[in-house]
């Protein structure tokens, strides 16, 4: 915990919102309880899991927490249970439109054009239309619907990764490319997915342009995007200092991003174009979209959106989906009775002489719970992305001013034990006996991971669809446990996730065995078979 440092450039902001904090206060209305600020504006906030820190004020605040610093004011929502109502849903409401816009963030000046740091407004609406052709459940794909499909070819290609890196060292780094391993393998897959599905582009066996690109780009998301990484997120006057200024470093910062963010948002989406030109793109979302505009006028302000929304979906969902997928590698490796639970459930639907896909699913539902779990045990994103008061609204009876900053508390909601009793544990049994869950009002499916209210996360299906191909032909091949050191005795995994906008598994040791000769000539029958 730190409280906020004072410095010459931060006194003369504190004096300007002190004295607007006194003009709030005085008209304030009965805010929600939390900690006071003070005399200078300043609490003390965390710096590391602020998640945590959040859920643990509930005792002594409440569910609903309100922090008024340097005269900004943010609402934390610690719940989404109040008296067997759903609090975040109805916060999350469409009555409160208010709440569709995002939180600025300040620190990601010339991010704006990605969709989901975009504030909101008619644009929100645009954008709303053309996220909504991410692939929803399969019969509602505009686009080649076989393209879904394409995710479980993908996949192969993942389990060969995984056939030649048995020991699954997993060696992780936040910024940039990683050594071709478990992560690796992972990462590529979710890029091949979404670049397929959004470009209509196949990924290069190693080092592709494009996905190259854009992790480098979004490395730079990752490490500004949590709100309350820079000092500008709670004193917005801030983003006025001029760049040269001792503390505007994230200003000079951010011109850098700038030019990261518009090459991986023109690069892919020109070569899409060029393609087209050619004849030879192939289908997918942004072709779908850019035929519709060639057909209804070539509006400039409609193609830019195209090309948002597509850069958006690689940006929102390729990081995403890999933190899903650790994450499962680690819960094996620590719950072994959960593997073999499933890889029981799956030789007995599947059978010895094939990968299970999609047509299985039905039959497979301790692997749905997996997945549900993987997306409890660690949300992705622990504090959900940031939203935005657009108007004074009351909730609880409590006053929620204009501007409010407002932040899910997705880990807290998820660990809540009177919904998820014994939250630390993974424990996908907790989803089995969905009428008794109903009534207990207990153990629902962890959709708070996806955000809230209208700008809920779109690509959720897909999401979901990715990691149960991932978790269904994982678990049919490999076995997956703790791995040995020098003498012989298992290494037992940190249970540790990064204090992250996107958290992920720290990194940990495993082995990843096939399990057997037929399994293994099965993966590789598989990728010859696969396209991609
Ligand atoms: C495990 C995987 C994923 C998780 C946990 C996740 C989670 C989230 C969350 C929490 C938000 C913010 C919602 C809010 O503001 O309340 C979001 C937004 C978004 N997600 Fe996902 N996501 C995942 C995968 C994907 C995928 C695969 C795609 C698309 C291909 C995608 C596309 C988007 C987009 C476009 C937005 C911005 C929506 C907006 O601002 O209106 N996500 N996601």
């Amino acid at each position: 915990m730190a409280t906020v440092p004072c410095t010459p450039l931060l006194l003369c902001a504190s004096l300007v919102c002190i004295l607007y904090g006194c003009l709030v206060r005085r008209n304030a209305r009965h805010l929600p309880p939390g900690p006071r600020a003070s005399t200078f504006g300043s609490v003390a906030l965390p710096t590391s899991y602020p998640w945590k820190t959040y859920a643990e004020w509930r005792k002594l605040y409440g569910d609903v927490i309100y922090i008024h610093i340097f005269g900004n004011p943010i609402l934390i929502l610690n719940t989404a249970r109040d008296d067997g109502q759903q609090a975040v849903r109805r916060v999350s409401d469409t009555s409160l439109v208010s709440l569709s816009h995002r939180a600025p963030a300040w620190a990601l000046i010339g991010y704006s054009r990605l969709h989901h740091t975009a504030r909101g407004g008619s644009d929100t609406e645009r954008f709303s239309t053309t996220t909504s052709t991410i692939p929803q459940p399969p019969t509602t794909i505009p686009y080649s619907p076989e393209k879904h499909m394409s995710s479980s070819k993908i996949s192969s290609t993942r389990l060969t990764c995984l056939l030649t890196t048995y020991e699954g060292l997993y060696p992780f780094s936040e910024f940039g490319v990683v050594p071709y391993g478990l992560t690796g393998a992972t990462d590529r897959t979710a890029a091949a997915i979404i670049m397929n599905i959004v470009y209509g582009h196949q990924v290069a066996p190693e080092g592709d342009n494009f996905v190259t690109l854009a992790d480098k780009a979004l490395a730079t998301l990752a490490a500004s995007g949590i709100f309350g990484t820079y000092l500008v997120d709670y004193i917005p006057l801030l983003r006025h200092v001029p760049r040269w200024m001792p503390g505007a470093g994230f200003k000079r910062q951010a011109l850098e991003w700038r030019k990261l963010n518009q090459a991986m948002l023109n690069a892919p989406f020109d070569m899409v174009k060029e393609r087209m030109k050619h004849g030879s793109a192939i289908s997918a979302l942004t072709t779908f979209e850019l035929e519709k505009w060639q057909h209804n006028g070539q509006d400039p302000d409609e193609e830019r959106i195209i090309k948002d929304v597509a850069a958006t979906a690689y940006a929102a969902g390729a990081d995403t989906t890999v933190s899903g997928v650790i994450s499962f590698f680690l819960a094996m490796t620590i719950y072994p009775d959960v593997l073999k639970r499933a890889q029981a459930e799956i030789d007995q639907v599947v059978g010895p002489d094939r990968l299970p896909n999609f047509d299985d699913r039905i039959s497979l539902l301790y692997v749905d719970w997996i997945v549900w779990e993987c997306l409890r045990w660690n949300p992705v994103t622990p504090l959900g992305i940031a939203h935005s008061m657009t108007d004074d609204d009351e909730y609880e009876g409590y006053h929620i001013p204009k501007g409010t900053t407002v932040l899910p508390n997705v880990w807290g909601i998820l660990h809540d034990e009177t919904t998820y009793p014994d939250p630390l544990r993974f424990h996908p049994e907790r989803y089995a006996d969905a009428q008794v869950n109903s009534e207990q009002n207990i153990n629902e499916i962890p959709w708070a991971a996806f955000g809230f209210g209208r700008r809920m996360c779109p690509g959720r299906w897909l999401a979901v669809d990715s990691l149960w191909i991932a978790v269904a032909t994982i678990c049919a091949t490999f076995d997956i446990s703790k791995a040995l050191d020098e003498k012989g005795m298992p290494i037992e995994p940190d249970v540790e996730f990064t204090s992250t906008l996107l958290s992920r598994p720290k990194p940990f040791k495993c082995r990843i065995t096939p399990r057997s000769q037929a399994v293994a000539s099965l993966v590789e029958q598989s990728l010859e078979q696969s396209s991609i």
